[in-house]
């Protein structure tokens, strides 16, 4: 009682030694009186009187008058009546409506549920789709005429009749011929992100293959005779046999039925394509070899069916397409039923492997590409570590499955990158979200020191000019697609790649058009 005295002088502001309590059948609560003996009990009523003042009675006029108003007054407050059994009328309402209040309080918790639930639907509902107008018609239009020169070159590649590209009907390849010579000018590629093993783009680092066939003379000893410069050129073999590019070669000369080179033969190769750096030196080397057999073997292969070939040797036909064709390309490969020759019997593009003298049957129509616009005013800036990766060891490290949401993540990305790196002015946001990838950068960090923070600060908001960067090929370069800003690009990179101990060199190099060509035959 003494707790209940408290509360009720806290709200109520009356003194505890006025409060008074007395349970419904009279029984006066002193202080130390426990209300609730039984603890299942909630409710319970008591009476509160108030203690009154005593002192002198009222004046006798006074209450007269105040008794006539009263009388005067209709009573509508029976509360304090007793029913027949002697119950205060107010003590039996108080019952009622408790019983009322315990019997509704399930539909009231109900609707208190109902309530909470409503609002975690709501919370949890999808906002309104919101319509967004796409205003932006500069891009509309060029969006809209990129769609129809896609297709139409489509259409053109398809219908297209094959280009011849030999050398000529002059006899060359015959030993016995006079001085020639020639050039087989390849161009160096890289593949951008993330079109990992689909997109491949020709730079303007240009291979040259000189090749001098000399008269046989008696006494002397009728050699091919292979000399470098450039890359590579204190390293590389300059054994035929073994050579990725002469052997090559030899490779396309056997499938055709020709055993080895005519000779006495010089051939000189002039190669500025750094070695396993990521810019193509192997697909380019493979499609010089090709070249090379076509024109000593005087075969008249078409591009695509050289592209047959290269695809022999290196299976992910990015490189070797866009060096051979030239451009922008995308390209995939359809695997023949036939019976294809096993790869050991093929030149392989990384080891050292003499290529055997057996009859290959190489099937026809294996690459399969179109060629895709390219912004003019984009430049390739190549930052390229003085390290070399293997392109074999750096495909190594790549899962043999993936997940659905990475390949989405890429595809995405691919389908718009395709269109954003055709238009004019190409539009920076676009390029740089399309050239994240999820495929093959991720797993190849640790092999390039430095990628990950490359990845992660280098970005067109604090570089102006720059629209996307990414790793060239299978790295270790660093492709950095810019429209202008080149040297505070390359600084950018160059120096995150110092702090590791590592030296570059950069080159900004042009996307080019013409692919792999025979240059000139002199007599
Ligand atoms: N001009 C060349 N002449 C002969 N062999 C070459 C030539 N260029 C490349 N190679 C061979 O190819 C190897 C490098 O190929 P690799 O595929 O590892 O790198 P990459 O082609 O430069 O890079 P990526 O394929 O990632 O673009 C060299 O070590 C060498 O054996
Ligand atoms: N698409 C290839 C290019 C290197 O030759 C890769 O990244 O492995």
């Amino acid at each position: 009682m003494f707790d209940l005295k408290q509360l009720i002088f806290s709200r109520l502001s009356i003194e505890p030694e006025d409060q008074v309590y007395h349970t419904l059948s009279g029984k006066r609560l002193a202080d130390d009186s426990q209300i609730f003996e039984d603890e299942q009990v909630e409710f319970t009523t008591l009476n509160l009187n108030l203690r009154l003042l005593g002192g002198k009675g009222g004046f006798g006029s006074m209450l007269r008058a105040q008794g006539g108003k009263m009388a005067s007054q209709k009573t509508t407050n029976f509360e304090a009546c007793r029913d027949l059994n002697g119950r205060r009328l107010r003590t039996v309402n108080e019952a009622k409506r408790l019983a009322d209040h315990l019997e509704q309080e399930p539909d009231r918790q109900r609707i208190r549920k109902e309530k909470v639930q409503k609002k975690i639907e709501e919370g949890l509902a999808e906002p309104p789709t919101k319509r967004i107008r796409f205003d932006d018609t500069e891009y509309l239009k060029a969006s809209e005429e990129m769609k129809e020169k896609v297709s139409n070159a489509v259409s053109e590649a398809i219908s297209k009749k094959s280009v011849v590209v030999n050398n000529n009907n002059s006899g060359n390849g015959d030993p016995g011929r006079a001085l020639s010579l020639w050039d087989v000018v390849v161009l160096s590629e890289d593949d951008s992100r993330p079109g990992f093993d689909v997109l491949g783009v020709s730079l303007s680092l240009y291979l040259t293959v000189e090749l001098d066939i000399l008269e046989s003379e008696p006494d002397k000893s009728n050699e091919v005779v292979l000399t470098y410069s450039g890359e590579g050129a204190d390293t590389l073999t300059l054994n035929i046999e073994k050579n990725l590019i002469t052997k090559t070669a030899l490779y396309v000369l056997s499938c055709n039925n020709i055993e080895g080179f005519p000779s006495p033969l010089n051939i000189h190769v002039d190669n500025p394509i750094p070695l396993g750096r990521g810019l193509g030196s192997s697909g380019t080397a493979i499609v010089a070899g090709v070249m090379l057999g076509n024109v000593v073997g005087n075969l008249g292969l078409t591009k695509e069916r050289m592209l047959d070939y290269c695809l022999m040797i290196e299976h992910h036909p990015d490189n070797v397409t866009a060096a051979l064709m030239g451009g922008f390309v995308a390209s995939y490969v359809k695997r023949s039923d036939q019976n294809v020759t096993p790869h050991s019997e093929t030149p392989d593009s990384n080891g050292d492997g003499v290529v055997k003298a057996s009859v290959h049957a190489v099937p026809e129509g294996m690459g399969h590409y179109v060629k895709l616009n390219w912004a003019k005013e984009i430049k390739a800036v190549t930052i390229i570590p003085q390290f070399e990766v293997s392109t074999a060891d750096a495909r190594n490290v790549l899962p043999k499955e993936y997940g659905k949401q990475d390949v989405v993540f890429n595809l995405q990305r691919l389908a718009v990158l395709i269109m954003a790196l055709s238009c004019s002015p190409p539009k920076a946001d676009l390029i740089y979200q399309a050239m994240q990838d999820k495929v093959h950068q991720p797993y190849r960090k640790h092999l390039i020191p430095g990628l990950s923070e490359i990845l992660a600060s280098v970005k067109p908001d604090n570089y102006p000019g720059l629209l996307g960067v990414c790793l060239s090929g299978a790295g270790p370069t660093i492709l950095a697609l810019a429209t202008q800003n080149f040297d505070g690009i390359s600084e950018a990179i160059k120096s995150i790649f110092a702090e590791k101990g590592i030296e570059t060199v950069t080159r900004v190099l042009d996307v080019v058009d013409d692919g792999a060509q025979v240059t000139g035959i002199q007599q």
